[in-house]
């Protein structure tokens, strides 16, 4: 069986350097290009990559896809910054490259998937939800690509069950003080040395409350998830967000 070609886009970064090492362990994969920042695109044509893996950052993805997919290459992309503009500006470019394939996946761990998944599913049942994410300090951006997914997803979901806007009689002093509104739920971002990447989801009802926390203590949480991404990918045209619409969540 050949192998599958895979180059990684931001090789030398937090993720991306723990990718390279995941892919060149992987026994149906061939590491054929690591790119970092200034390096040439076209090294990925010259390599024959058939499946890029973008780890790099909000402004440069765009542009990195761009080329891939006029060259026909698959992408898997874990990096951030993803709105309603960016995506059909993606879908238009997929719709002139036929059979090229772009997962979008938001979290490759799989807690933070079930932790959507979970999420999504107790939405309607609780009047209240906040979601907080705690980031190391070197992040990028915020919030988490991973809690504004979740949040928009809580809020569908209570959109679809007909639920009321939540209680919130709050009249705040400070900008901020009630964190970030993504569909009318509010997001906190904290970073904090020490920290990885992690995330609650609070959900509050008459006498109770559920806590749905879950913890990336370490880059590899990420990469059962992007290999899997590589391996379904080649085969799924079009853009797909979310992994999980690459496992069995039953
Ligand atoms: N979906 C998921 O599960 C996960 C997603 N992420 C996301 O992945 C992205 C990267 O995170 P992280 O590794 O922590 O960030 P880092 O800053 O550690 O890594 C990004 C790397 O990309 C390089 N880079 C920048 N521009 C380009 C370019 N045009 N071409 C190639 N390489 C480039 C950077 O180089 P330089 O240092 O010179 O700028 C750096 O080495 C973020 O958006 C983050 O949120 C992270 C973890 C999990
Ligand atoms: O920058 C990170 O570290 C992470 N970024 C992703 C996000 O923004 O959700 C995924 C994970 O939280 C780690």
């Amino acid at each position: 069986m050949s192998k599958l070609r895979v180059a990684v886009l931001g090789a030398k970064g937090r993720i991306g350097s723990e990718a390279v090492r995941a892919v060149e362990a992987a026994d149906d994969m061939e590491l054929v290009a690591a790119l970092g920042r200034g390096d040439r695109l076209e090294t990925l044509v010259d390599a024959g990559a058939e499946v890029v893996v973008e780890l790099t950052n909000p402004g440069a993805v765009m542009g990195n896809l761009d080329f891939c997919l006029r060259h026909g290459i698959h992408g898997v992309v874990g990096t951030t910054g993803w709105t309603d503009e960016r995506l059909a500006q993606l879908r238009t470019s997929l719709a002139a490259s036929p059979g090229a394939g772009v997962l979008i996946a938001p979290n490759f761990s799989i807690g933070a998937v079930l932790t959507m998944q979970f999420a999504q599913q107790a939405a309607r049942f609780f009047e209240s939800v906040e979601v907080v994410e705690l980031h190391h300090p070197n992040k990028a951006d915020a919030p988490s690509g991973t809690a504004a997914r979740t949040a928009q997803l809580i809020a569908k979901a209570r959109e679809e069950a007909g639920c009321a806007p939540q209680p919130d009689a709050t009249s705040t002093a400070l900008d901020g003080a009630r964190g970030a509104d993504v569909d009318g739920v509010p997001v906190h971002s904290v970073r904090l040395r020490g920290l990885l990447a992690h995330q609650e989801v609070l959900f509050g009802g008459v006498g109770e409350t559920l806590t749905i926390r879950h913890d990336s203590l370490h880059h590899s949480s990420f990469m059962p998830g992007i290999l899997l991404g590589v391996r379904r990918v080649v085969n799924t045209p079009g853009l797909t967000v979310g992994l999980e619409n690459f496992l069995d969540l039953g």
